[in-house]
């Protein structure tokens, strides 16, 4: 239900995703939506194409068929410069691979998205870099070896925190996450999804979370299993 203050952040219609040399479609989704007032769990066995339909929702694969609107915008509409630049200004991304610049600090990578997008940076407060420190914080990163430690030297848990104070800055309409804290030990994995929830309904970020691990699903606003939304 869209309440007054609620606006639709995802809507996907009649999506069809086959992968190239593929036998059969990986992906059937009649309609999935959310708002940016959802924290959405999305659950699913291996194989079952959670990871496909987040890189079709973040444009990272090309969707012939049907639409995937983020924030009103059809991505499949978007030619690829256009795609990239909405995918900063709309999007916060925590995917398996980080994809952090590994030459770059732990603060340049989470300061990234504002260099590339004037919308984040303005979303990021008075000075981003605050912004990106306090997010480090919160997600345990306050040491200042560890903040200004090159990404290629960090654990694997700590690249997966800095890759979420990435997608955090700035407040995206969207943040997909996909599998964010198996790298992470159980106090850590809770106190991430808490700052990560809490982050996300404070600034009004949608947030589609993906994970196998259903001892995560507690306090997400809505709990969804790939079979109810993809249909091949
Ligand atoms: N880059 C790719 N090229 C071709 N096929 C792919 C590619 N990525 C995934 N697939 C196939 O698409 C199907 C769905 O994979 P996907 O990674 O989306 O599943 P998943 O539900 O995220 O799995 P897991 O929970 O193991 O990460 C699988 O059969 C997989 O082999």
């Amino acid at each position: 239900m869209v309440s007054s203050s609620s606006k639709l952040v995802l809507r996907i219609s009649d999506l069809a995703y086959q992968w190239p040399g593929a036998a059969k479609p990986v992906l059937r989704v009649q309609d999935l939506g959310m708002t940016n007032e959802e924290r959405v769990f999305l659950r699913g066995a291996s194989g079952s194409g959670k990871s496909t339909l987040l890189a079709a929702i973040a444009g990272v694969v090309d969707v012939p068929a049907g639409s995937i609107a983020v924030a009103g915008t059809d991505v499949g509409q978007l030619k690829s410069g256009a795609r990239d630049r909405f995918r900063v200004d709309h999007v916060g991304l925590i995917f398996q691979m980080f994809n952090l610049i590994p030459w770059q600090s732990a603060l340049e990578n989470v300061l990234m998205p504002c260099r590339f997008s004037r919308r984040r940076r303005e979303r990021a407060g008075a000075d981003p870099k605050l912004s990106a420190l306090r997010l480090l914080d919160e997600l345990g990163l306050s040491d200042p070896t560890l903040v200004s430690a090159l990404a290629m030297s960090l654990s694997v848990g700590q690249q997966q925190r800095v890759a979420a104070a990435r997608a955090l800055i700035g407040a995206p309409d969207l943040i997909l996450a996909d599998e964010p804290t198996s790298a992470l030990d159980e106090d850590a994995k809770t106190s991430f999804l808490d700052l990560l929830k809490r982050e996300c309904a404070s600034v009004g970020s949608a947030l589609l979370f993906v994970s196998h691990d259903r001892s995560l699903e507690e306090g997400f606003d809505r709990v969804l299993d790939i079979t109810e939304v993809n249909k091949v």
